[in-house]
């Protein structure tokens, strides 16, 4: 496994995010860094704040205070047409997949290509079977509808769609929810060869903890509105923390892991 390269320019930045909400401050300062590369999940209790965070590091929600820089570029402040040439870079899995319904897998990997290049059917098509057989779907997905679909394969649908443009980070929000033991395990390897094969950087919201123990390069530990721990999951499970220790008391870890 990758562990980031110390010397990768960081692609993620954020810097003394405070966001307030309903009259509560769900983020109250919080900082780190991702490097080119690396395979980081956040991780936290439910209405910690992971998806609204995820939300402002890709500029769909702005923080009260503080900034998310993503690939250079400060996402609080950008204009239009930035944010679009951004958008381009990276792709995200949102957490029920969020796939066109009435649209074949084929169509929905299709859609960031049409709507981005002015790519030729025919290489669309080949990108779109390219992109199919990463994310680990048959070529015999291609023509159905999401919902002739199992729930993994869904979520593989939707991964070869955030991979269409090629982006540089991937954002995945609680990934493996919903899905079996074995194929969690399976999409979990899907997501760290592309990671090694690549040198795509992975952002993920998880609870799943054989993710941790089984491909995640660190681990974000959030709590309070502020990050508690940040290292790799073997180092982070020791703080001596109570929601930490009851975490990850919950999991033994596979071998190997
Ligand atoms: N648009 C909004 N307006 C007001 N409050 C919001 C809004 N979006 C989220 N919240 C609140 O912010 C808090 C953090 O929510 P968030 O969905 O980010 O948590 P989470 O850590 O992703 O949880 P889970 O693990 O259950 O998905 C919650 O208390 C939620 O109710």
């Amino acid at each position: 496994m990758s562990h980031g390269d110390a010397g990768a320019p960081c692609v993620i930045e954020a810097e003394g995010i405070r966001t307030r909400l309903g009259g509560v401050w769900v983020h109250d300062g919080i900082g780190f860094k991702v490097r080119r590369g690396e395979l980081v999940a956040l991780i936290g209790g439910s209405g910690s704040g992971k998806t609204v965070l995820l939300n402002e590091l890709i500029g769909l929600m702005r923080p009260t205070a503080g900034r998310a820089r993503l690939l250079g570029v400060d996402v609080g402040v950008a204009d239009h047409p930035t944010l679009n040439k951004l958008r381009q870079r990276f792709g995200v899995l949102f957490q029920d997949g969020a796939l066109f319904s009435s649209l074949t897998v084929a169509e929905n990997v299709a859609a960031p290509l049409r709507e981005h290049t002015r790519l030729p059917r025919h290489l669309v098509q080949q990108l779109v079977e390219f992109r199919l057989s990463l994310a680990g779907l048959p070529l015999a997905a291609l023509n159905k509808l999401p919902a002739e679909l199992s729930g993994g394969m869904r979520k593989r649908a939707a991964l070869a769609r955030a991979l269409a443009l090629e982006p540089e980070i991937l954002f995945l929000d609680e990934p493996t929810s919903g899905l079996d033991p074995i194929a969690a395990r399976a999409f979990d390897q899907t997501v760290r060869t592309l990671c090694d094969s690549f040198g795509l950087t992975v952002y993920m919201n998880t609870h799943d903890l054989d993710t941790l123990w089984g491909v995640v390069d660190r681990v974000i530990v959030l709590s309070g509105g502020k990050v508690i721990a940040d290292g790799p999951v073997a180092e982070v499970a020791k703080v001596a923390e109570p929601w930490i220790q009851s975490y990850f008391s919950a999991h033994v870890p596979h071998r190997g892991g």
